[in-house]
């Protein structure tokens, strides 16, 4: 298997019950629900998407041969002091198009703990330890249980209620970035207040100017 990676980097985990964790980041090429091309956007399942996914041309970026020859390089962005807290975030485009049993293998291999990133549409293969879904409307959800369910708002008509039955150890909301993030702030704040089955999510890496 040829993995095509976008970008690999160490930076703090911004978003979730993770946030603020150091980790290295891979983001994976390519996604299900947009081309990551801006006259697709429009027409796109997935329309609100805050990343550039397109091609191999990033920090570290590249196609990668085999696990090991990827395991490696993300290990080699992990400051050997901390070796014992080692953490791998797959995200992407979409990272389980091409997160497979061998890249998990070699991951645990080298003594990382690892979690996904996932817009939920395609089945988590065993062996990822922190399994992040975040629903996009106009796709079918098929990842029904998981570490953290992160619901971007808003998007019209999602069934929050349906999404909170499903089997997940944390529920957050996290406003939409975009030409109304102010808004939709406002408006996830007082969702949480009301419902406090739920958490709020804010992307603190865009707040601190990491990546
Ligand atoms: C770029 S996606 C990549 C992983 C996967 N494709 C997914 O959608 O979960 C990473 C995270 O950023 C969130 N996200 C993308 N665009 C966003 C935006 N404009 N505002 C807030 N969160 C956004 C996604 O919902 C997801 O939780
Ligand atoms: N710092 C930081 N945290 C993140 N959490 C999820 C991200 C993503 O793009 O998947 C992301 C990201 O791009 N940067
Ligand atoms: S599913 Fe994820 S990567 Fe794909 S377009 Fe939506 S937010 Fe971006
Ligand atoms: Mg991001």
């Amino acid at each position: 298997m040829t993995y095509s990676i976008k970008e690999i980097f160490y930076t703090l985990q911004g978003e979730g019950a993770h946030a603020g964790r150091p980790a290295v980041f891979c983001r994976f090429s390519g996604c299900n629900l947009w081309t990551g091309r801006e006259e697709d956007r429009s027409r796109a399942i997935c329309r609100f998407c805050d990343t550039d996914f397109v091609g191999t041309d990033g920090e570290n970026g590249g196609k990668f041969r085999s696990p090991q020859e990827l395991a490696a390089k993300i290990d080699s962005l992990w400051p050997t002091t901390y070796a014992p807290s080692k953490y791998v975030v797959f995200t992407g485009g979409e990272p389980l198009l091409q997160l497979d049993g061998p890249l998990i293998d070699a991951m645990h291999a080298a003594g990382f703990e690892i979690a996904i990133e996932t817009n939920g549409t395609i089945e988590v293969p065993p062996g990822v330890d922190w399994i992040c879904v975040s629903p996009k409307m106009g796709s079918e959800l098929k990842v029904k249980k998981g570490s953290e369910l992160k619901v971007v708002v808003p998007q019209p008509g999602q069934p929050l209620d349906e999404y909170e039955r499903l089997d997940f150890q944390n529920f957050l909301l996290q406003p939409m970035d975009g030409p109304d993030a102010a808004a939709n702030t406002k408006m996830a704040i007082e969702m949480v207040k009301n419902n406090p089955k739920w958490k709020l999510s804010i992307q603190t890496h865009k707040l601190l100017n990491i990546p």
